[in-house]
């Protein structure tokens, strides 16, 4: 077929793709319609000139065609057009018969709007990342707390769980206070859930947790070279992933002073500009922040902003430590040793003794540090019940001794009739508790003492 036919023409045009042919010494023969659409060249500028001066004369940028001639083998290349396009040049020699270039026939492609599908699924993932690295933080155990919420039908709980109900109809800024573990990040997810924002994601930031920089990337996001380290595609924060669901802010008092001062700009206008951005983005998004720390007491030291404070502690709810709700003790460790038993494919029971241990211990972890020693203890058993001695040495101390009369003469004297009177009672009444009962003290002390003579022996 001859390339000046008028049917080759039109097959050319039909195609949706680009088309650019110069012979074998770079001299542009043709180009179709495509083309023309794709990168605003006018074929009739183009036909007769050399690909060479047309990129001297800058027309083209990058010539696929060039290195073709150069190199002698199918070459291609990603050109940007001023107007944000993206092309896909992918340029072929045809030979004849003595293997010397006749031609050089380029497809050009628009990858626009590919890659911004592309673009599209990476952000997706990314959203996706974050909602499972959100829903890991409770080990799976969440989801099941979060339908039923555990110790609804206690005094304490109760309270803190019909508050959350209470505020989760309206977008209303909560501010969950209370020790480590306690809790904050479940009430959190259970007022998002029971909210008109189920369906949306809800994303946690641990403010205490990243340096100040990032944590302003992680909130904002940031636009692509906006500092050296930035990922060329640039991130979106968290407050836009968020769009429409919930936030839930960590360690807010930790958050740096001058974020604070971006956020409450964010709280005031629902809008924000990412790091290194010019463009303001509009969201709406709940906030709902947690801290251990009183932070009341850091507005007045002057390390929280006492206007963010107001705002983010619209409605405050407190979410008091295990030790100051011993009833829930008991049905915890019952709740997690069925759950520890299931997955572990164990049947451990607790013994009377253990478990008055457990009741009388303060929990400073919270819920947290007795779900990982219910864990432990379900993992360690071999027995089948969890006896008191199998207990860790920080719940066996409950009355420490005061070390300052060790070696006295005295002491000895009393430690060894304290020795026989508990072995005597142990040996009557078989079991720690009913022995200190008969004795007179706690259990506790018997086995503190029972485990430092067995040290010691
Ligand atoms: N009422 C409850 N019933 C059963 N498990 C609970 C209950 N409340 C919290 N938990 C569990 O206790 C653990 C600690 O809870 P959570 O992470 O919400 O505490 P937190 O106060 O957010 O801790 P931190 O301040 O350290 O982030 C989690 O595994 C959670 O599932």
């Amino acid at each position: 077929m001859n390339l000046n036919d008028a049917s080759f023409e039109e097959l050319l045009n039909a195609l949706h793709d680009g088309v650019y042919i110069t012979d074998g010494d770079g001299k542009t023969l043709k180009v179709n319609q495509a083309y023309e659409r794709l990168t605003g060249l006018s074929g009739a500028d183009l036909i007769g000139r050399s690909m060479r001066e047309l990129v001297k004369e800058g027309v083209i940028s990058q010539s696929a065609t060039l290195r073709v001639l150069q190199g002698g083998r199918p070459v291609s290349v990603m050109q940007s057009l001023s107007q944000g396009k993206k092309l896909l040049v992918s340029a072929t020699p045809i030979l004849d018969a003595g293997k010397r270039i006749s031609y050089v026939v380029s497809t050009v492609r628009d990858m626009t709007e590919l890659l911004r599908m592309k673009h599209e699924r990476d952000e997706l993932q990314q959203l996706k990342q974050l909602r499972n690295s959100t829903a890991k933080l409770h080990a799976g155990q969440r989801d099941n707390l979060l339908r039923s919420p555990l110790m609804a039908d206690q005094e304490v709980s109760g309270r803190v769980l019909s508050l959350a109900r209470q505020v989760a109809s309206s977008s209303v800024k909560v501010l969950l206070q209370g020790e480590t573990g306690v809790g904050k990040t479940l009430v959190a997810q259970f007022i998002h859930n029971a909210s008109p924002r189920a369906s949306e994601p809800f994303l946690a930031l641990n403010c205490g947790a990243l340096p100040e920089n990032l944590i302003e990337a992680e909130l904002f996001g940031y636009v692509p070279g906006a500092f050296t380290g930035a990922g060329p595609k640039g991130k979106r924060g968290l407050l836009e992933l968020a769009h429409h669901g919930t936030l839930f802010l960590d360690e807010i008092g930790d958050l740096p002073l001058p974020v604070q001062v971006k956020l409450l700009k964010v709280i005031e206008e629902n809008r924000f500009i990412p790091v290194g951005g010019l463009e303001l983005k509009e969201v709406d998004v709940r906030i709902i922040s947690a801290t251990h720390h009183d932070l009341k007491q850091q507005v007045a030291q002057g390390r929280f902003r006492a206007d963010l404070y107001y705002r983010l502690n619209v409605v405050p709810i407190h979410i008091p430590a295990l030790r100051e709700r011993r009833e829930e003790i008991a049905p915890l460790l019952h709740y997690y040793l069925d759950r520890f038993n299931a997955r572990y494919e164990r049947q451990v029971q607790w013994s009377l003794e253990a478990l008055d241990l457990m009741c009388d211990y303060d929990w400073p972890g919270n819920i947290r540090e007795l779900i990982n020693l219910v864990e432990r203890l379900v993992v360690t058993n071999q027995t089948g019940t969890v006896e008191a001695l199998d207990m860790p040495e920080e719940l066996l101390d409950l009355n420490p001794p005061n070390t300052s009369d060790t070696g006295l003469p005295l002491r000895k004297v009393l430690e060894n009739a304290e020795r026989s009177a508990i072995r005597a009672a142990l040996l009557t009444h078989k079991t720690t508790r009913l022995a200190a009962k008969a004795l007179g003290v706690s259990q506790a002390t018997v086995v503190q003492k029972m485990k430092r003579w067995e040290q010691s022996d």
